[in-house]
């Protein structure tokens, strides 16, 4: 079905848009850097430097999505909050392509659909923040502000903006794609899928739901042997970040085969809930390149402004263009939600919905130590189905900052993580994320909920009704 384009108002029509027009707009969140000799001698190197996606792979990403947006299959996107440099491992990034390509076999699982992963990797490297100073034992410093612009350790030194940052993010998101690519293609099963990655050794005493994991397990270890290699598990996964620190990604802007501007550094790029000012830098650079873009949706969003950030980001109303993330926290989303769906079904705009259920469950342990509740996690994803569901709408993603690895940053889970031993193994620079366990407990807790949908009826696959259940 072709979709209806949306009008756009005369104000947008006539702006031209260049990879440099974001600039005669206000920017929020950039770094302030106090040498901008250097910081234009590193830029020019980057708009030197290779492309790190070719663009029909954006084009590829945006047809699998537009599939996702007509109803057809889910879209996992997951990853870090923030990337660290010190962080990039070759086993650490196998363990995150194996967490992703889990939650992706118990996607298809659960729905009998494809399941379209993007990693948040490979250059998320850049943190928008709630405050710009904070003070450390009694001392007054700048914020952290992501591994591409400064240092986590509390020093005034550390947390100077470096321009040279830059090139080393560029550089480090390089070589986490080349490692993402040397994957490609490989099954799943030979980066190991025993009982420990499974995490099934850690189950005790079973109960009802985690006799029905290791059933679950038990039959997609069985799908996955009788299955040609990589015919089931083949890894295929995008990368992606926030697109925040505009004049790197202006840098990595370039030309796609297709004659559109694309940003080369990424597949997909996401504007978060702090830029996404109307008449902001970031909306004005997103609305120009080509890749598949999300925007992230709090609760401040009003009907309205949807409406307009969707007229601006999507215009054709393409699917597959735009995905809007929810992040409302499990006590506001009952609130907000219905009426920005309305707003979409208004408009006929179509866009995937996606639930991130991160960032509006954030609190602080009694420690001082930010950490979010199991329970409310899932908590926000059921309620954003159920909601979907009865306004006539459809969840087509899920949004989790996780890792492959046993952190202790999230509390509870069946690793029941308490207030007392997060500080066990914490090491997020910025959000807590779902250590590997509580991604896959996350995942399978919410199979009900995508197995209804997927069996809710008649759905659209491009150019064709098909109907199922
Ligand atoms: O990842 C999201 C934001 O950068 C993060 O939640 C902001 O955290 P802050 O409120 O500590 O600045
Ligand atoms: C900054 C983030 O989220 P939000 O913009 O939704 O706060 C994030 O995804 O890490
Ligand atoms: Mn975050």
């Amino acid at each position: 079905m072709n979709a209806r384009p949306i009008q756009l108002s005369e104000h947008f029509r006539d702006k031209r848009w260049s990879t440099s027009s974001w600039r005669t707009k206000a920017a929020a969140q950039q770094p302030v850097y106090d040498n901008l000799v250097d910081l234009e001698g590193v830029l020019e190197r980057l708009r030197q430097m290779p492309a790190l996606v070719r663009s029909t792979e954006c084009v590829t990403l945006r047809q699998q999505l537009a599939e996702v947006a007509n109803g057809w299959g889910f879209l996992i996107h997951a990853g870090d909050c923030a990337e660290r440099f010190t962080d990039i491992h070759r086993q650490e990034l196998t363990r995150k392509v194996r967490a992703m390509g889990q939650m992706g076999l118990l996607i298809q699982h659960a729905t009998q659909q494809p399941v379209v992963q993007v990693a948040r990797m490979a250059g998320q490297f850049a943190k928008p923040r709630s405050q710009g100073m904070e003070t450390v034992n009694g001392v007054q410093l700048p914020v952290y502000r992501g591994d591409i612009v400064n240092d986590v350790t509390a020093h005034a030194d550390a947390r100077r903006s470096d321009p040279q940052r830059l090139l080393q993010a560029y550089l480090y998101s390089a070589a986490v794609m080349n490692q993402v690519r040397a994957l490609s293609g490989e099954s799943l099963t030979s980066l190991g899928l025993s009982e420990d990655a499974w995490h099934l050794s850690r189950l005790g005493e079973l109960t009802q739901e985690e006799r029905s994991y290791r059933h679950v397990v038990q039959q997609l270890t069985t799908i996955l042997k009788s299955a040609p290699d990589g015919a089931y598990d083949a890894i295929n996964l995008y990368v992606s970040h926030e697109g925040l620190h505009l004049a790197y990604e202006e840098a990595l802007t370039g030309t796609g085969d297709d004659h559109h501007p694309y940003n080369l550094s990424t597949h997909y790029l996401w504007l978060g809930e702090r830029t996404r000012q109307l008449d902001g830098a970031h909306v004005e650079y997103f609305r120009g390149i080509h890749n598949p873009i999300g925007v992230k949706i709090g609760p401040s969003c009003k009907p309205e402004e949807l409406q307009a950030l969707i007229t601006q980001l999507n215009p054709n109303n393409e699917p597959g263009r735009l995905t809007l993330i929810t992040r409302f926290g499990k006590d506001r989303i009952a609130q907000s939600l219905p009426a920005l769906i309305g707003a979409v079904q208004e408009m006929d705009a179509r866009v995937i919905w996606s639930c991130d259920p991160m960032h509006g469950n954030g609190i602080v342990s009694s420690q001082g130590i930010k950490t979010r509740r199991f329970q409310d996690i899932l908590s926000e994803v059921r309620s954003a189905f159920d909601i979907h569901d009865a306004a006539g709408s459809r969840l087509g993603g899920l949004h989790l900052e996780c890792t492959g690895s046993d952190v202790t940053e999230c509390l509870g889970g069946s690793a029941d993580i308490q207030e007392a031993t997060l500080s066990e193994n914490y090491t997020s620079a910025c959000d807590p994320r779902l250590n590997a366990s509580q991604s896959l407990e996350l995942v399978f807790m919410i199979s009900d909920c995508l197995q209804r949908q997927a069996l809710r009826g008649a759905y659209q696959k491009t150019g064709e009704m098909r109907e199922i259940g």
